[in-house]
């Protein structure tokens, strides 16, 4: 039985869960393993493009409604993601940003109406929110969901074992994702003690973000989807989930983040920002672009 209908970025469907007095000792079990940095491969696709980098991502015309009434709230949306770049999306609150994004994944409360979406060559649309995740789309959201009974260390293995799978590729023992996790957990400034804890259950907001970055580190995503990473967070929570974003990108592989400020974006370089309004993107430029918002508001970015 799926624990989770709709979660981030994989429907947990978890083996016998493991009772509190069986995972006591993770920490102990994670200190005792060297800290060799133990390279797991996720099954990304690798390998870096000779020449001008590959596309990623290219979404065409996007349009999408709300599946319960029809309400169209994506009205066109157009953008290209290439391998190693950094794309903001910026935007007045409720101009649709979140939509994209969870359309991006599949999210089950809204119906793409019109237009395409490709990521790596393929159809995305025709992808179930899982498979979406397989193929390497991952998307850290606004409010992550807390998942009871199942803890951090199990919904992690579980869910990079589901995606080595389905990539061909066998699964990962616990002992050894033990050794894995510990270099990030150490990047994250995370205590052991969260892979004990129920997904996000009684977490702060802060601690729920850097959760996320973790989840995102463990499956090494081809295209991270951060949808407001830095909303709630502390001067140094923020640099630290920043640094640790900073730190998981690679030539092959791609962020797209939301944000409303300028402060993410002077730690995350972004290679372009775009402005949403009234569900699309109506101008795209530099980080220019968020200094001229940061400093003028939105009256300062003029899209006609
Ligand atoms: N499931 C839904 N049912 C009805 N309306 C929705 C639904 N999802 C989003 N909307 C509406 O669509 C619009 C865009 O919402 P969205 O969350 O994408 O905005 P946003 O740009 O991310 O805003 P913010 O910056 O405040 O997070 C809003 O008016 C919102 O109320």
């Amino acid at each position: 039985m799926a624990v989770a209908s709709f979660s981030p970025s994989f429907t947990v469907s978890p083996s016998p869960p493991i009772r509190p007095a069986n995972r006591v000792s993770i920490q102990t079990r994670l200190r005792s393993i060297p800290r060799a940095t133990l390279t797991i491969d996720s099954g990304s696709s690798g390998g870096v493009a000779a020449g001008k980098p590959k596309v990623l991502l290219e979404v065409r015309g996007l349009k999408a409604a709300v599946k319960e009434n029809g309400k169209e709230l994506l009205h066109g949306v157009d953008i290209t993601i290439r391998e190693g770049e950094v794309h903001a999306i910026m935007g007045k609150n409720g101009s649709g940003k979140s939509t994209f994004s969870k359309v991006l994944v599949g999210h089950p409360d809204y119906e793409v109406t019109d237009g395409s979406v490709v990521f790596k060559g393929e159809n995305l649309l025709e992808k179930e929110p899982e498979e979406r995740s397989h193929a390497g789309l991952f998307m850290s959201f606004q409010s992550p969901i807390e998942i009871p009974g199942v803890s951090n260390f199990e919904f992690m293995l579980m869910a990079l074992n589901a995606r080595r799978e389905k990539n061909g590729l066998k699964p990962i023992e616990p002992l050894e994702f033990y050794g894995y996790l510990g270099p990030k957990l150490a990047a994250l400034k995370m205590e052991p003690t969260f892979l004990d804890r129920n997904v996000n259950e009684g977490f702060s907001g802060g601690e729920k973000k850097r959760n996320e970055i973790l989840q995102l580190a463990v499956l090494e995503a081809d295209l991270a989807i951060l949808d407001e990473v830095d909303s709630g967070l502390d001067v140094d929570a923020l640099q630290d989930v920043a640094s640790a974003v900073n730190g998981l990108l690679k030539p092959n592989n791609s962020i797209l983040m939301i944000t409303h400020y300028q402060r993410l974006l002077e730690i995350i370089h972004p290679s372009f920002v775009h402005i949403m309004e009234g569900g699309k993107i109506v101008k795209t430029g530099d980080s220019s672009l968020a200094k001229q918002l940061d400093e003028g508001g939105y009256k300062a970015i003029s899209t006609v």
